[in-house]
């Protein structure tokens, strides 16, 4: 028998009839055991101490203090050792007020600049605690209990969250998995009952795994939300509310529950509330679903018969520089990856319709620089951090500001500078444009003449402010500063097309 949810975000079964889609076979390649491989990593960006200057509040009642330096964590031996392999010399803002947070046993929900790194931010604490409490390296059994769940809304996002995980737990007891879908779940079986203290799954193949008996929940002491806004938004809420209600599942009261995102809407910040308990703090390092200001911004007017040409043209400048394309589509992607290669442009492409075997491919290949364009649905807008992606197109604009914010912050990591190139076809676009606007000037980037008139003719003036600069302290708790326009994010989650295949 077999569960999954299907573009359209419906949870579906094959009724016990059998019968079900084909059976997975894909092992991924067994990961490389040298340290070289395992530390890999790239430079922080000449902005790297810029991150300092940016504003931060914390929320709620007693925050801790926050530490300057990574000293100051105290972490014990071994994860400073891989701290320092990995190259961090000083912790980012997020880092620096999350990781007492954590360590001081407080929910938290937090709201950092894409690239700025809130995964660290969450995992240093956490295998910190696990390592001060002695927590046994698990051994072979028919059932594993984590003492941690991290969910992601993505496959890709997921493996990355796990390869961080497992470079900080290098050398301790501390065994991470990972769990998602599109590889052999005999395969995914097998590595959970080797062992399992942190468990990092996409929602489907996690609740498939709890649903099979052979992941317990009562010794969970972390759940953690990445990307917490997408991860209870209308596609995953359903599954996210069935996890915390399973069988042994701590209440909130007896568990930690950590969200972290460069973007929440209020409306799931309201919600985000019932998985959190009463005095949760809620950190906010600079403007909540502001882009960021590393990311160098340029909006191009397009008819959609223009796009293909001047995406060629652009590419032509870039040459051999890492550039990601963003299409709204699956069929789009294909079509626009085939078109770039007759063009003898070296591309490749990711979206939900590929197996799980060309989607890591198409990674790798772009990582390597083997294939220096990918052109992605939003599959690939959330959390992958890439070496020297320098270049991001946004081909087709997505249907929310949020998703554009976190598709530009593929470039422009940790303090590294990067270009974002966004085609508007006033035809289909204009209902971006007032948030277009905001962003921008939110990120001091000039905003063309023409956009700022659309923007005004879309919307009329009543409330638009597109300078006006509003600071980062909107915990919805304090009845929130940050002004939506349009519909809201759920009715903009509702409105995203049958082919959307951000769903894992
Ligand atoms: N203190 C630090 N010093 C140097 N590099 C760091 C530090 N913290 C994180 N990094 C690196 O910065 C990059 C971005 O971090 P990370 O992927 O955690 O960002 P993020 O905030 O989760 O981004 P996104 O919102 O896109 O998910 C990673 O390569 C990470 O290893």
């Amino acid at each position: 028998c077999w569960t999954r949810y299907t573009s359209d975000h419906q949870l579906v079964s094959c009724g016990g009839g059998g019968g079900g889609p084909p059976r997975v076979t894909y092992v991924p390649e067994a990961l490389c055991e040298k340290e070289s491989s395992i530390f890999a990593h790239y430079e922080s960006g000449i902005n790297f101490d810029k991150y300092d200057d940016i504003l931060v509040d914390v929320s709620g009642s007693n925050p801790p203090t926050a530490i300057m330096g990574f000293e100051e964590a105290a972490l014990c031996e071994s994860l400073n050792r891989n701290v320092i392999k990995s190259g961090y010399k000083k912790p980012t803002p997020v880092q620096k007020h999350g990781i007492p947070i954590i360590a001081a046993g407080r929910d938290l929900m937090a709201c950092a600049q894409t690239g700025s790194g809130k995964t660290a931010a969450f995992l240093l604490p956490i295998l910190q605690q696990l390592m001060v409490d002695g927590v046994a390296a698990s051994q072979f059994s028919e059932i594993q209990e984590p003492e941690v769940i991290i969910v992601a809304p993505t496959r890709e996002l997921i493996n990355q969250i796990y390869m961080e995980a497992r470079k900080f737990a290098h050398g301790t007891c501390v065994r991470p998995v990972v769990v998602y879908g599109g590889i052999s779940t005999g395969h995914t079986i097998r590595e959970i009952l080797k062992g399992c203290n942190v468990l990092c799954g996409t929602p489907g193949r996690l609740m498939d795994m709890i649903g099979r008996g052979k992941i317990g929940l009562s010794k969970l002491r972390y759940l953690v939300l990445d990307e917490a806004d997408r991860m209870l938004d209308m596609g995953f809420e359903p599954a996210m509310r069935k996890l915390v209600a399973s069988p042994g599942m701590p209440a909130k009261e007896d568990r930690q529950t950590l969200m972290f995102s460069a973007t929440y809407p209020e409306d799931i910040q309201k919600l985000a509330a019932d998985f959190l308990k009463k005095d949760y703090l809620f950190l906010a390092v600079g403007v909540v679903g502001g882009a960021c200001s590393d990311v160098e911004q340029v909006v191009v007017q397009v008819t959609k018969f223009s796009k293909r040409d001047q995406l060629l043209e652009i590419l032509k400048t870039t040459g051999s520089e890492r550039t990601m394309v963003f299409v709204e589509t699956k069929r789009q992607a294909d079509f626009i990856a085939t078109f770039l290669c007759q063009e003898n442009v070296n591309t490749t492409s990711i979206h939900g319709d590929r197996e799980q075997r060309e989607r890591e491919q198409a990674l790798g290949d772009f990582r390597s620089g083997k294939c220096p364009v990918l052109v992605a649905t939003s599959v690939a807008a959330r959390g992958l951090d890439i070496k020297d992606v320098q270049h991001i197109v946004n081909f087709d604009l997505p249907n929310n500001i949020d998703e554009y914010v976190h598709r530009i912050g593929r470039t422009g990591r940790c303090g590294n500078t990067g270009r974002a190139v966004c085609f508007f076809d006033p035809e289909v676009d204009s209902n971006l444009a007032r948030s277009l606007v905001k962003v921008l000037s939110g990120a001091q980037q000039e905003v063309p003449k023409w956009l700022e008139e659309a923007a005004f003719s879309a919307y009329g003036t009543t409330g638009f402010n597109p300078g006006g600069r509003t600071f980062a302290s909107t915990d919805s708790r304090k009845g929130g500063s940050f002004q939506r326009d349009g519909a809201s994010h759920l009715a903009a989650a509702l409105s995203s097309g049958a082919d959307d295949d951000e769903w894992e």
